[in-house]
């Protein structure tokens, strides 16, 4: 069989984009070996000897979670870092309780409805740190049978003393991480912007692009969310005419309430951002087709968990009922080149692809669902741009990569390497055919059986 098999040799055989898919469980092997991590490769000494860790994240199974670092490590000090209140809280510190080397860090939510999305690894080591941004909850479920996608930085060697400015990155990635983590304004964060600013970020090549709770206004209004890309692509983004033709490509595993019409919001204010090109968002909408991917009832039906991959899927039919019109942009799950057709989406990105697909201006990889809590939603005439929940990713132009131009692209895995953009998904897209829907999870599902022969009856 071809290919590195040893966590070290898969990481050093996807770089220099160093984006990875977690490998699944019940596919043919080949499909799990170029660009693919699992947890445990992750967290493996081959990847550094650890000291310490931080873990953001939405859902932990602390015992689980617990297993999946190697047992030399399992006494050192873990922080997690989630946003949970109340009774959810106290369970999660309850079974963090077991654990002498746990610590824990509540996010602030103070915007009704936020969530703490974010996944992110700080691993500190004895000859360094990495940082990890990925879509995985910190639970058995979310990491075998399902497309999840990671960033696995460089190992940052330390600074002889800290600085805010020795380390920099030619993408800024040390003062945007801090700017992110200091946005909790946590104290059980204070170490670990400690190390951040310890440790020489300079081989980072991608661009964070996170969100935080909060009304952003004046300068601060493009720091984040959706305006926070719009930056980027107007400073960073491809040429206008090369992507004129070019869709805007989102794919994401849950929807919010987005406006009873498309130009409430999807195709004015977000879509505006993501069409961005290099010295302007001034571009024409109506020219941008905008194709969306999300997986279809039987999609979710086929797939390697059968229905209940659609508990991870939470699109509801209160929020569906409410806008008919995202349907018209809705595209099937695929990805034959991958392995991965069966293995439900969790990865959230988002890219500007060719026609062909076989070109790429820019790609996104982000815990970032297609909603206004995710992206924010501008307030007072454009003043403020008001985001409810955390949110981080990491976006890849070919300029930072020494490409010129545009990414190729390919989701065949017999053809990954070489500066080659590895996608997650086969492109061009497949629109919904005929009779398709989109997987709603809160209603009952019983005209055919899934995988294991069972059907779908939601409480
Ligand atoms: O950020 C995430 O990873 C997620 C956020 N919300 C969820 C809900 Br609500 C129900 C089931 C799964 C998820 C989930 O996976």
């Amino acid at each position: 069989a071809r290919g590195p098999v040893t966590p070290s040799g898969v990481y050093k055989a996807g770089q220099p984009l160093s984006f990875f898919l977690t490998k699944v469980h019940g596919i043919e092997n080949k499909y799990n070996r170029f660009c693919t991590m699992d947890v445990k490769d992750i967290l493996s000494p081959e990847m550094g000897n650890l000291t310490a860790s931080c873990q953001f994240n939405y859902m932990f199974e602390v015992p689980w979670l617990m297993k999946q670092y190697p047992q030399q490590f399992r006494s050192k000090p873990l922080l997690l870092v989630h946003g949970f209140k109340g009774a959810n809280k106290a369970s999660l510190e309850a079974d963090g309780a077991a654990y002498s080397n746990i610590r824990f860090c509540q996010a602030r939510l103070d915007m009704p409805y936020g969530t703490h999305h974010t996944k992110m690894m700080f691993l500190l080591y004895d000859n360094g740190m990495r940082v990890v941004v990925h879509t995985s909850n910190m639970m058995e479920h979310d990491w075998f049978q399902k497309t999840q996608g990671m960033w696995i930085s460089p190992l940052f060697p330390k600074l002889s003393k800290p600085s805010s400015t020795l380390g920099e990155s030619p993408t800024g990635f040390k003062r945007d991480l801090l700017e992110y983590v200091g946005a909790y304004q946590a104290y059980q964060l204070k170490d670990w912007k400690d190390h951040i600013f310890h440790h020489d970020m300079s081989s980072a090549r991608v661009f964070i692009v996170g969100s935080c709770p909060g009304r952003h206004a004046g300068d601060k209004k493009s720091h984040f969310g959706h305006m926070r890309l719009r930056r980027l692509l107007h400073d960073h983004g491809p040429e206008k005419e090369l992507v004129r033709t070019w869709p805007v490509l989102g794919q994401y595993s849950s929807v919010g309430t987005l406006g009873p019409a498309k130009e409430s919001w999807l195709c004015t204010e977000w879509l505006q951002s993501l069409a961005t090109v290099k010295g302007t968002s001034c571009v024409p909408l109506m020219t941008i087709p905008l194709q969306l991917i999300f997986p279809t009832k039987d999609d979710v039906r086929t797939s390697l968990e059968g229905y209940p991959a659609g508990g991870s899927i939470p699109y509801s039919i209160h929020v569906a009922r409410k806008q008919p019109y995202l349907h018209t942009f809705l595209h099937q799950w695929r990805s034959e080149g991958r392995g991965r057709s069966r293995a439900m989406p969790h990865i959230k990105t988002y890219g500007r692809p060719s026609p062909s697909g076989k070109e790429l201006a820019w790609f996104l990889v982000t815990s970032a669902n297609l909603s206004k809590a995710a992206w924010g939603a501008m307030e007072k005439k454009g003043s403020q741009l008001m985001i409810r929940s955390y949110e981080l990713g990491v976006l890849f132009f070919p300029k930072f990569f020494e490409v010129k131009g545009a990414f190729r692209t390919t989701s065949d895995v017999d053809s990954i390497g070489g500066g080659v953009f590895p996608l997650p998904y086969d492109l061009p897209v497949t629109r919904y055919s005929k009779g398709d829907k989109p997987w709603i999870w809160d209603i009952a599902h019983k005209e055919l059986p899934d995988t294991n022969g069972n059907m779908w009856c939601p409480p």
